[in-house]
C-alpha cells in the first residue's frame, strides 16, 4: 500500500502571461475559499506552502512578446522551487496564475527528470513560438519552449533544464489551434485527444491511454491543467474559453484517474480568472478537482 505523499503547494500570483489580468488573484482566492483547509481534512500531507514572487533581474534574452522580461523572472524563481521540491522528494503542485508559468515548472522539472512525460488538459495547445503567436501572450507557447522549438528555452529560466520529447507528450481536450500549431502537433506526431475522442473513447480510457504514452520511458508524468479545458458553461472564469469542453464530470474523472496513478510525479493548475467569474462558479469547482486530485494521490 503506497501512502500519499509530501506535497509542496507553490502558489504563483502572477498574470502577466495572459491576455487580461486577474489569473494572478486565483491563487489567494481558492485559499480564501478553504482550499488548504479541505485539504487537510481530506488526509492530504502538505508539507510546505509558499508563495512564488520575482526578484527583478536582466532577462537573459530578449522576446518580442508581452511582458517576457516578467514571465521569465517568475519562472526562474518557480522553477528553483520546483526543483529543490523534487530534489527533496516533495510532489509539487504549483497553483497558479496563467500558463506562462508552465515553462518554470518543466525548467525545474526537467533539470530534475531528463526523461519526463507531460500531459497537458487544456482547450489549446500552447505550442506557438515567439514567431508564430497570433496573440504576442507568453501564456501560448510554453510547449513550444518545453520542445526546443521556440528562441526561448527552458535552460534561459533555468540552467541545467532539458527539454521534453514530443513523443512524450500528450495533449487531452484540445479544440482550438492555430495553423502553426497544428502543423507542428502533425509533423512531431504529438498525441492529441480532442473532445470527440474523449466522448467516444470515455474519458477513463483517455486518460489511462495518456498515462501509457507519457509514461513510456520516462521518469516521472507532469500534469498541467488550464481550466479552459472545462466547458465555459461550468467554468466561465477564465481569459479564453472556448465552446465545447469537457464536463465538470469528466474533469474530475480525469483528476481522479490521474491522481491514483503512481506515475504522476507534480502538477499545475492555472488560468482561474476571478475577475470573470460568475458568482464563484469557476473558482468553487478548481478548488474542487483540485481536492479530487491531490486527496487521491498515492506515489
Ligand atoms: N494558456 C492559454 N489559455 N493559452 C491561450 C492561447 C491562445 C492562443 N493560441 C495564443 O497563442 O495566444
Ligand atoms: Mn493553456
Ligand atoms: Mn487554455
Amino acid at each position: 500500500m503506497k501512502t500519499p505523499p509530501k506535497i509542496a503547494l507553490l502558489s504563483v500570483p502572477f498574470g502577466l502571461g495572459a491576455g487580461n489580468p486577474g489569473s494572478e488573484l486565483a491563487p489567494r482566492h481558492l485559499l480564501h475559499l478553504g482550499l488548504l483547509q479541505s485539504l487537510q481534512r481530506l488526509g492530504c500531507h502538505i508539507d510546505e506552502q509558499k508563495d512564488i514572487g520575482a526578484g527583478i533581474q536582466i532577462p537573459p534574452i530578449q522576446l518580442p512578446m508581452k511582458h517576457s522580461a516578467e514571465v521569465i523572472a517568475t519562472g526562474t524563481a518557480l522553477a528553483g522551487e520546483v526543483y529543490t521540491a523534487v530534489s527533496a522528494g516533495q510532489f509539487p503542485f504549483v497553483l497558479g496564475g496563467d500558463h506562462s508559468l508552465a515553462m518554470g515548472t518543466l525548467a525545474g522539472l526537467s533539470a530534475y527528470y531528463p526523461r519526463l512525460g507531460v500531459i497537458w488538459i487544456d482547450a489549446h495547445a500552447d505550442m506557438n513560438t515567439e514567431s508564430t503567436s497570433p496573440s504576442g501572450n507568453m501564456h501560448g507557447i510554453p510547449l513550444a519552449v518545453a520542445q526546443g522549438r521556440a528562441q526561448l528555452s527552458l535552460s534561459h529560466l533555468w540552467p541545467g533544464a532539458g527539454i521534453v520529447s514530443p513523443a512524450n507528450i500528450v495533449l487531452i481536450g484540445a479544440r482550438d489551434l492555430d495553423p502553426a500549431e497544428e502543423v507542428l502537433i502533425h509533423s512531431a506526431g504529438i498525441a492529441c485527444f480532442g473532445i470527440a475522442d474523449i466522448r467516444k473513447l470515455g474519458i477513463d480510457t483517455v486518460i489511462a491511454e495518456a498515462i501509457r504514452l507519457a509514461g513510456a520511458n520516462t521518469d516521472g508524468i507532469h500534469l498541467s491543467f488550464d481550466i479552459d479545458s472545462v466547458d465555459p458553461t461550468e467554468a466561465p472564469g477564465t481569459g479564453t474559453p472556448v465552446q465545447g469542453g469537457l464536463t465538470s464530470e469528466e474533469a474530475r474523472n480525469a483528476l481522479r484517474q490521474l491522481g491514483l496513478s503512481a506515475r504522476l510525479t507534480s502538477a499545475e493548475f492555472v488560468e482561474v480568472n476571478p475577475l470573470l467569474d460568475r458568482a464563484d462558479q469557476t473558482a468553487k469547482l478548481a478548488v474542487e478537482l483540485i481536492e479530487v486530485l491531490l486527496s487521491n494521490l498515492r506515489n
